[in-house]
């Protein structure tokens, strides 16, 4: 059974959402849990289905993970950590991309590691090919098996002098929670620097890390021999503060995120005041909102943090359809991440996609036949339709889309959307959008996706 959303749109949002810990560190933060000695805590952990992935995969390995009823507290106890059996472990297969952060905490607790195929948004091939070879260079030993990988470190991890070829969020988490623990130093050049990484090596320090980040992406780590358990409070989710920032201008409303943090939102935030959003920052959170009158077109690259978020970027599209003029979106991260904006097309917005990197800078997908730049017209009143959701950020667009539309709109696959998105129906609602939700069988839903391609 899948769930269908039947959208009206014309809605104005208006009232206030709150935002928890973020996707892209708390599960993060439960892997680390595994390179302890006694339990931790994390707070501020959301409902979304990777924690409830890493949590499983947490407890197949023999840690305790109790989540504490009123608060949502998870106290994840590594005491008795084991091997899990492999069967249990390919459950797992296709689920999310955080497995494969299991590989050095997994050889430093219980010597192996078996990690089944990775999930995660379909927006490009997504190889794990530094993440391998960082762990060879670590000394591991790495087996591709059918339906995953095993690893393993028969003669140890040792700390190593690494460099990313691009600066890759997982491949430098990888190098952090495998470092750590590993003998001697490490220095990682070309690191990623998203404030999820900071946050993780906030939790790692907490734990007894050594770690130092130099201005110039060089991270160096000491390794120790043991490492404590942390207590830490998650970083928010600035990822979804953004796509409810969009929403808000989308449907021409006032949104109050409590929970936003203007730090981590800086580049998103000059963007929004660019377009002609309006934003006012408080203690505890942000008022976005659309102030009236036009909003301006702008050109716009994404890029690694500092730059403009990849995963802003779907729900920003959206509300440059509603610009009075053309923009352009230059998509430097992943290769194929405009596949969302054919449901846009078919619910009236004139966008055309081009191989061509139409940025200021010349990416790595250039001559490499990626449709990776889009150039977007507008304004154009947006009609409702059927849509069938392809991924987590393109799934939201689809939404505010649809909210945004005349008339009205089906939405399937939306469960994608609960990925990352915690109690998205219940925060709609709040916001007044109107919506009903019904129950349908596969068969009527698999027919639904193939109308709605
Ligand atoms: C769970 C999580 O935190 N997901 C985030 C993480 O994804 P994730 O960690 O998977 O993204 P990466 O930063 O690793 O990927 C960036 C680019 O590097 C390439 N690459 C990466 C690893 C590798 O071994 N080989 C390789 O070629 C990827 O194909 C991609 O083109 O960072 C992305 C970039 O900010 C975000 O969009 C995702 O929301
Ligand atoms: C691409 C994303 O996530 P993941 O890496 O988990 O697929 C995202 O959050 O937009």
């Amino acid at each position: 059974m899948g769930s269908v959303l039947t959208i009206r749109g014309g809605v104005p949002l208006a009232g206030k959402v709150t935002v928890r810990g973020a996707k892209n560190l708390v599960p993060k933060a439960m892997v680390a849990a595994l390179l302890g000695n006694a339990p931790s805590v994390l707070r501020n952990v959301p409902e979304i289905k990777d924690v409830d992935v890493v949590t499983s995969l947490l407890k197949l390995h023999g840690v305790e993970v109790t989540k504490d009823e009123v608060t949502g507290d998870l106290t994840m106890d590594p005491a008795n950590a084991k091997m899990a059996a492999s069967k249990d472990i390919d459950a797992h297969a296709g689920d999310s991309r955080i497995p494969i952060l299991f590989c050095g905490p997994l050889m430093h607790s219980i010597g192996e590691a078996f990690i089944p195929d990775l999930g995660g948004c379909k927006i490009g091939d997504r190889p794990i090919d530094y993440h391998l070879q960082v762990l060879r260079n670590f000394g591991a030993v790495v087996d591709k098996r059918p339906g995953g990988i095993s690893i393993s470190a028969p003669k140890g991890l040792h700390g190593a002098k690494l460099e990313l070829p691009y600066p890759s969020v997982g491949a430098t988490e990888q190098v952090l929670l495998t470092a750590t623990r590993a003998e001697g130093i490490t220095e990682l050049r070309g690191a990623a620097v998203e404030p999820e990484i900071m946050d993780l090596i906030a939790v790692l320090q907490k734990m007894g890390a050594i770690i130092a980040v130099q201005t110039d992406r060089t991270i160096r780590i000491e390794g120790v021999k043991e490492l404590a358990g942390f207590n830490h409070k998650a970083i928010s989710d600035r990822n979804e503060t953004a796509s409810w920032a969009s929403a808000a201008l989308v449907t021409r409303g006032d949104i109050y995120v409590e929970g936003a943090r203007q730090l981590d939102l800086t580049a998103f935030l000059n963007t929004y005041r660019k377009i002609g959003g309006a934003f006012d920052v408080n203690d505890d959170g942000i008022r976005f909102y659309h102030p009236g009158g036009k909003l301006s077109p702008l050109v716009l690259e994404t890029d690694v943090h500092p730059g403009f978020m990849t995963d802003w970027q779907q729900p920003l599209v959206v509300a440059l359809t509603q610009a009075e003029g053309v923009s352009i979106v230059h998509e430097t991260v992943y290769e194929n991440r405009f596949g969302f904006t054919d449901a846009l097309v078919r619910m009236g917005a004139n966008i055309q996609v081009h191989r061509e990197c139409l940025g200021s800078v010349p990416c790595r997908f250039g001559q490499r036949n990626f449709l990776h730049s889009a150039v977007i017209s507008g304004p154009v009143q947006l009609r409702g339709t059927d849509i069938d959701v392809p991924d987590l950020r393109g799934g939201f667009s689809h939404l505010i889309a649809a909210l945004a539309a005349n008339g009205t709109s089906r939405v399937t696959g939306i469960e994608l959307i609960n990925r990352g998105y915690e109690r998205f129906q219940d925060k709609l609602e709040g916001l007044g959008a109107d919506f009903d939700v019904a129950q349908i069988d596969d068969a009527a839903q698999n027919a639904t996706s193939g109308t709605g391609r």
